[in-house]
C-alpha cells in the first residue's frame, strides 16, 4: 500500500515538478513581500521579495551609495530586504542602540566569527548574546578606559617613531610614490600588535604584508559583506561543517592568520603551558609560569581579567579578545587615517590652515619633541583645527559602510515613530546619518572643518547657539556605533590618529602623486580606499621661536 502511495506521489511530482516548483517559489516570494507587515515600507520591489537583492548590491562594493540614493528617493525608512529596514532619522539611533532596549546583533555578525582549529569563536564584537556580551565587556572594559591610554602611549610612540623614520627612508623624494592606504594599514597593524602583545607584527620594518595578514583580512571582509546579507550561505562556504571537521582533525588549517599570530605571542608569553587546542585550557589558571611583562599591554590586562574572573574569562576568551584587536582595530583605523589625509590633500585651504596651526604651535614651544616630530596625546589636544579636521573626516568617511544591524526584540518596538514587529532586522548607517542637513547644515557633502569650531569672534547668543550645534553634531556622530555595543577601542584609535596625523605633517610635505586620479572606494563592510598614491618630501621641523613660552611640562597628560 505504502509502495503504491509512494509511486503515485513520485509520478505526480515527475509530471508536475515545474508548476510545483514555480508555485512554491511564488508562495515564498508572496510570504516574503508581506512578512511582518513590512510591505507598507517603500524600497526596491525586488528587495521586498528576496535578500538576494541586498546580496548583489553589497557584492557590487558600493552599497553605501545605494543606501544614500534610496533614502533620498523614499525617505527616512527604506526596506532593504524581506525582513530588513534601514532608518535614516537620527531619532532612530536612541531607539535601536540605546542601553537596555533589548536589541541584539543580527546574524550578519555571526558570519564574522573567526575560526580557530575548526572552532567558530564568538567574540566581543560578533556575539549575538547580550548577557554573554555584558559579562565579557565588564571583564575587559577597564583595559580600554581613557585613563589606560597613558600606559599605551609609549607603545604607540615606538611604532610612530619607526613609521616616521621608515617613511623618510622609503618614500621621501621617491618619485614612484607610496601606496598611502596600505602604508597606513601597516602602521595601524603594528600599533595594535605593539599595544596588544608589546610586539609589532613587523609590517613597517619590512614594508610588506607579513604572513599575508592584511590581504587575508581584506579578502575576509570582501567575503563577509555580501555573505552577511544571507548568513546561512556561510555554512555552505567558510563555516561548512565538513570543512570545519577536517580542520578539527588537522587535515586542513582553517585558522585565521591573525589568530595564529595571537597564539604565537601567547606562547612566547606563557611558554610551555600553551596547549595547541582551543578546546583545552590555553593558559594556566594559576599565575605560576607567567612571564613578566615590562609595561602593561592589552594581553596582560586580559590575563588579569582572567585572574579576576576565572569562572567566566576562560583561555579561549582571552585569545578571542586578543584576535579581535587586530580584526576590529586595524582596518578601521587605517581607513580613518587615510580619509583624514585624503580630505586634507583635496582641500588645500584646510591643509594650509592645519599647517599654520601646527607651525604656530611648534614656534610657541608646544611640542616637546623637536627631533623626530612626534606629537604627544596631551599636545594634540591643544590643536582645535586638527580636532575639527579629524571629526570632519570621520563624518564624511566613516569606516563601517553598512547599517549596524540589530534584531527588534519581542513584542516589537517603536522606532522613530514607527512600530516595528519583533524579529525584524533594523539598522542605521553612518553614511546616511552623517549627511543629515538638519544636523550638519546644507553643505553636508563638503569637507569644512570650520563647522566644528566656535569662532573666537562670536559672542553671547550667537556663541551659545554655535556651541549647542557643535554639541548636537558630536552627539550624532556614529562612526564608532552607539550604546552598549559601541566601539571599545575608540580611545586607542583616537590616540593613534591624534598623534600620527600631526607628526607626519610636521615631518613631511605630502601631496597626491597624481591629483587628477581619484581614489577608488571598496565597501566590503569597511569602506577601504584604493588607488591613493602619495608623495613625501622631508620638511624642516619648525623649532620653538626664541623667547617662546616654556612648555608646561607639568600639565596633566590626559584630561
Ligand atoms: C577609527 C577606528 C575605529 C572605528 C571607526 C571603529 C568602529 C567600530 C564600530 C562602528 C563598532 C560597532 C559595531 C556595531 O555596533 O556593529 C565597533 C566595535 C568594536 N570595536 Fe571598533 N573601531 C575602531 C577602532 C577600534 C580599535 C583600535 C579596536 C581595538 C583596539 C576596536 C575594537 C572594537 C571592538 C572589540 C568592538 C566590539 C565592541 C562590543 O561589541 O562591545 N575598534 N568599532
Amino acid at each position: 500500500m505504502a509502495g503504491f502511495g509512494n509511486s503515485v506521489v513520485g509520478s505526480f511530482i515527475a509530471q508536475f515538478w515545474l508548476p510545483i516548483t514555480v508555485s512554491v517559489i511564488l508562495v515564498w516570494l508572496v510570504k516574503n513581500r508581506y512578512h511582518n507587515g513590512l510591505n507598507k515600507y517603500p524600497g526596491p520591489f525586488l528587495a521586498s521579495l528576496t535578500d538576494w537583492w541586498r546580496f548583489w548590491d553589497v557584492y557590487g562594493q558600493r552599497p553605501e551609495l545605494t543606501h544614500q540614493k534610496l533614502h533620498a528617493k523614499y525617505g527616512d525608512v527604506v526596506r532593504l530586504g524581506p525582513n530588513n529596514l534601514s532608518f535614516a532619522d537620527p531619532k532612530a539611533l536612541k531607539s535601536i542602540y540605546g542601553l537596555n532596549k533589548g536589541f541584539v546583533k543580527s546574524d550578519f555578525y555571526v558570519v564574522q566569527q573567526s575560526v580557530v582549529k575548526g572552532h567558530s569563536l564568538a567574540s566581543l564584537f560578533s556575539t549575538t548574546d547580550n548577557n554573554f556580551h555584558a559579562q565579557f565587556r565588564r571583564c575587559v572594559n577597564s583595559a580600554f578606559a581613557m585613563s589606560a591610554l597613558v600606559q599605551y602611549e609609549p607603545f604607540v610612540d615606538n611604532t610612530t617613531k619607526l613609521f616616521l623614520k621608515q617613511t623618510e627612508k622609503l618614500f621621501a623624494g621617491n618619485s614612484s610614490g607610496c601606496n598611502f592606504t596600505q602604508w597606513l594599514q601597516f602602521y595601524a597593524f603594528d600599533v595594535i600588535g605593539e599595544i596588544t602583545y608589546s610586539k609589532r607584527h613587523g609590517f613597517v620594518e619590512k614594508n610588506e604584508d607579513i604572513d599575508g595578514i592584511v590581504s587575508y583580512l581584506g579578502n575576509l571582509f570582501l567575503y563577509v559583506a555580501p555573505i552577511g546579507q544571507i548568513p546561512w550561505l556561510d555554512l555552505v562556504f567558510l563555516k561548512n561543517p565538513i570543512y570545519l571537521k577536517l580542520s578539527q582533525w588537522g587535515f586542513i588549517d582553517a585558522t585565521f592568520p591573525v589568530a595564529r599570530f595571537a597564539r604565537q605571542r601567547m606562547a612566547e608569553r606563557l611558554g610551555p603551558n600553551l596547549s595547541g587546542d582551543p578546546s583545552k585550557p590555553l593558559l594556566p589558571v594559576s599565575t605560576e609560569g607567567k612571564a613578566e611583562v615590562k609595561s602593561p599591554d592589552l594581553l596582560s590586562k586580559f590575563l588579569a581579567a582572567q585572574d579576576a574572573r576565572p569562572d567566566f574569562m576562560n583561555d579561549v576568551l582571552v585569545q578571542t579578545m586578543a584576535v579581535s584587536m587586530a580584526f576590529a582595530g586595524s582596518e578601521t583605523t587605517a581607513i580613518s587615517l587615510a580619509s583624514v589625509f585624503y580630505y586634507l590633500l583635496r582641500n588645500p585651504s584646510a591643509l594650509a590652515a592645519l599647517r599654520t596651526e601646527l607651525d604656530d604651535a611648534a614656534a610657541s614651544g608646544l611640542f616637546s619633541d623637536c627631533d623626530s616630530g612626534l606629537v604627544t596625546w596631551a599636545e594634540s589636544q591643544k590643536l582645535p583645527y586638527l580636532d575639527a579636521c579629524i571629526k570632519e573626516s570621520f563624518r564624511l568617511h566613516p569606516a563601517a559602510g553598512l547599517p549596524l544591524e540589530r534584531v527588534v526584540p519581542e513584542p516589537g518596538a517603536d522606532i522613530a515613530g514607527h512600530h516595528v514587529k519583533g524579529g525584524t532586522v533594523v539598522g542605521c548607517s553612518a553614511w546616511i546619518i552623517h549627511r543629515r542637513p538638519e544636523i550638519w547644515g546644507d553643505d553636508v557633502d563638503a569637507f569644512r572643518p570650520e563647522r566644528w569650531l566656535v569662532g573666537a569672534d562670536l559672542k553671547g547668543e550667537q556663541k551659545e547657539e554655535q556651541e549647542r550645534r557643535v554639541r548636537e553634531m558630536n552627539g550624532m556622530m556614529f562612526q564608532f556605533g552607539m550604546g552598549s555595543r559601541t566601539c571599545i577601542g575608540k580611545n586607542i584609535s583616537l590616540l593613534e590618529i591624534y598623534k600620527v596625523v600631526p607628526s607626519l605633517l610636521r615631518r613631511f610635505d605630502i601631496r597626491f602623486k597624481d591629483p587628477s586620479q581619484e581614489w577608488k572606494l571598496v565597501n566590503a563592510w569597511f569602506v577601504k580606499q584604493n588607488n591613493f598614491q602619495a608623495m613625501f618630501e622631508v620638511r624642516d621641523l619648525v623649532k620653538p621661536a626664541a623667547g617662546s613660552k616654556e612648555k608646561e611640562s607639568s600639565e596633566k597628560l590626559l584630561s
